[in-house]
């Protein structure tokens, strides 16, 4: 099979309009959660993403019917589910597989899948999510890198999770939907991805109430059906794109956003020195000659996304001064900043703290995306460096990004792809 890299030539400045595909974070739960419907189920705004094809064969192997029959849309109809373990291989492709746990449970009454394991950006537990079953009185063996969960029926309990996690978020709130009883989860993850996901859940005849707040409340139903859904715009897709405005300089209007979802994006890129003009479902970015060096802190929302750091550190990479980012959301995620260096950016690691000493400019060099946001960032500084820049390991880039050389070329951007 061939490989691909993407190359990013030095681009003008990008200006013009781009549309925001729907959210990789909410298609992926949402798309998990359909297992507990019993009729048709119709989604909408699906991004083109090699995770979305993944959680679908996932799908597809439990013995649900989905069908993709236009673009952006998949009709699902898990009736007949008739698998409980989902495969190895599709596992080891995609960490949110693990998402379909929660639904089976509740659902079929077990679930077996291998255990996520780490990935580039950190170790990834999945202990809240299994403290969050076990507190619902599911049993759970842990054994020979597999997690198989029972229980008869399911009652709802009260869950503190001890960091608000997206994904035990969740789980969890899957498996309380057909549960006997209310479930609280207390300190729960407030993404709007949840907000999405519980918004689905009572479309299809669920009880969840205090999602986007961090008490979610879930009243068990017998049963769940059918629904039409529209997943909700990627804001880390948009907060990329603001960010490639801000970087080239340029002038870019980002359709199809919520702009309460990007705040800490939106105030920083002002900090930064950009304008930043939000009107209804779009945001225009104008980017500035000189960025002004900014400190960033990831934190779980509403705070600013680790989703978002990788590329903000390719911005302040070429900024006037000296800027400091810390991740506290994952213990290992820097793996971007030795690709950053070899483009000549000045960047020291100290435990979770990277400290960026602005450049003047950067040089195109062959690099290779660790994971998904690495690449994102590296494509960003393309964009400035001299040269031609080569980024290698494109699959992490085509998890999460839907048409990603079109929609830059469309801005002006000069990237493509090549196969070797
Ligand atoms: C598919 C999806 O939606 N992915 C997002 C989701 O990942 P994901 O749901 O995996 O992220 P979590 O919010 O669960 O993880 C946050 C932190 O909690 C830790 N943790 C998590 C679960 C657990 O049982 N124990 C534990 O210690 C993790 O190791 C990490 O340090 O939220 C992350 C944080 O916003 C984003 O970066 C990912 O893009
Ligand atoms: C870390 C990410 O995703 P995942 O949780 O699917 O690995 C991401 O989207 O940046």
């Amino acid at each position: 099979m061939l490989l691909e890299k993407i190359v990013v030539e030095k681009s003008p400045p990008l200006k013009g309009n781009v549309r925001v595909s729907g959210a990789k974070n909410s298609a992926l739960p949402i798309l998990a959660a359909s297992l507990l419907g019993t009729e048709d189920i119709i989604l909408e705004d699906v991004p083109n993403l090699k995770d979305v094809d993944v959680i679908c064969e996932v799908l597809t192997s439990l013995g649900a019917k989905v069908e993709r029959y236009e673009e952006g849309k998949i009709k699902i109809n898990s009736v007949n589910i008739d698998k409980y373990e989902t495969p190895y291989e599709l596992m080891s492709k995609m960490r949110a597989s693990f998402l379909v746990m929660g639904p089976l449970l509740t659902r079929i009454g077990k679930a077996k899948t291998s255990l996520p394991g780490g990935c580039a950006i950190g170790t990834r537990p999945i202990d809240l999510h299994l403290k969050g079953f076990r507190a619902l009185g599911a049993n759970i063996d842990v054994d020979h890198g597999y997690v198989e969960a029972f229980a008869d029926k399911l009652i709802g309990d009260r869950i503190y999770l001890d960091f608000p996690s997206v994904g035990a978020t969740e789980n969890i709130m899957m498996a309380a939907v057909l549960a006997e009883g209310e479930t609280t989860i207390d300190n729960a993850a407030m993404e709007p991805e949840i907000v999405d996901l519980a918004n689905f859940l009572n479309k299809l005849g669920g009880n969840v109430k205090g999602a986007g707040t961090s008490t979610i409340r879930i009243k068990g139903v017998d049963n769940l059906k059918g629904t039409v859904h529209s997943v909700i715009p990627d804001r880390i897709e948009a907060g990329t794109f603001m960010v490639a405005s801000a970087i080239t300089g340029g002038d870019v209007i980002i359709e199809n956003v919520i702009p309460n979802h990007i705040k800490p994006i939106i105030a920083k890129l002002r900090e930064v020195g950009c304008d930043v003009y939000e009107n209804g479902d779009k945001v225009r970015v104008v980017g500035n000659t000189k960025i002004k060096a900014v400190d960033v802190k990831t934190l779980p929302y509403p705070g600013f996304p680790t989703d978002m750091q990788a590329q903000f550190m390719a911005l302040m990479s070429i900024a006037d001064g000296t800027s400091v980012i810390i991740e506290t959301v994952f213990e290992n995620r820097f793996m971007h900043v030795d690709e950053l260096k070899r483009m000549g950016a000045d960047i020291k690691i100290d435990g979770r703290s990277a400290i960026i000493q602005g450049v003047n400019s950067l040089m195109s060099a062959p690099v290779k995306a660790t994971d998904l946001r690495a690449g994102a960032a590296l494509i960003l500084a393309g964009l400035v460096a001299d040269g031609k820049t080569e980024i290698d390991n494109v699959y992490h880039i085509d998890r999460g990004y839907d048409h990603i050389e079109d929609k830059f070329s469309q801005l002006g951007g000069k990237i493509y792809r090549i196969e070797y």
